[in-house]
């Protein structure tokens, strides 16, 4: 994946930005789109930070459709082999590429009671997670409120994010 410096991006014109940064919000162009215009960028801090301020500025209905944007973890799409890129990537590297049987019917069954409950996926950062903890972490999530979920989900996202900004970002100047 491209590795740039913070003065290489702050160089992008908007459609070569949306190009390199177009999935750090899982297909969510929209959210590359809006921080562009913050630019220059002290860091890869402040890059983060105003794609986070973009997120945390969003209606509730807006949080709602950005976690809509998410494939379910091991779902259809998975199955399918159609996943971007990086979420192919993050939800093998959390092993649930080779869930077993009673693993991926328990987590289709959970995935499915949050969806009906708050009308969006399930989000959590796969490669801060291993399998277990996705799975007690659903177990857990889908009990609350549709309120404490959508503020748990986008801060997932912010999380899955600055991992993904990291892949394309170098922290530091290169000699
Ligand atoms: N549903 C969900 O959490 N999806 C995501 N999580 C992650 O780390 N990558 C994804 O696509």
């Amino acid at each position: 994946m491209a590795s740039l410096t913070i003065a290489e991006v702050n160089k992008l014109d908007s459609e070569e930005f949306l190009e390199v940064f177009g999935n750090v919000v899982e297909n969510c162009k929209l959210a590359a789109a809006a921080v562009w215009s913050h630019r220059p960028f002290r860091g890869v801090d402040h890059l983060n930070q105003t794609i986070a301020e973009f997120l945390d500025a969003l209606p509730q209905k807006g949080k709602e459709g950005v976690l809509r944007c998410h494939p379910d973890l091991a779902g259809r799409l998975a199955q399918a082999g159609q996943l971007t890129a990086e979420s192919t990537q993050e939800q093998r590297s959390a092993g649930l590429d080779s869930l077993s049987q009673d693993e991926l019917s328990t987590l289709t069954h959970l995935n499915q009671q949050y969806k009906v409950k708050f009308g969006f996926p399930f989000v959590i950062c796969a490669r801060l997670n291993k399998k277990d903890a996705i799975l007690s972490g659903l177990t857990e999530r889908v009990k609350h409120s549709a309120e404490e979920e959508t503020l748990a989900g986008v801060e997932e996202v912010k999380k899955i994010c600055r991992l993904r900004v990291a892949d394309i970002v170098t922290s530091e100047a290169k000699l």
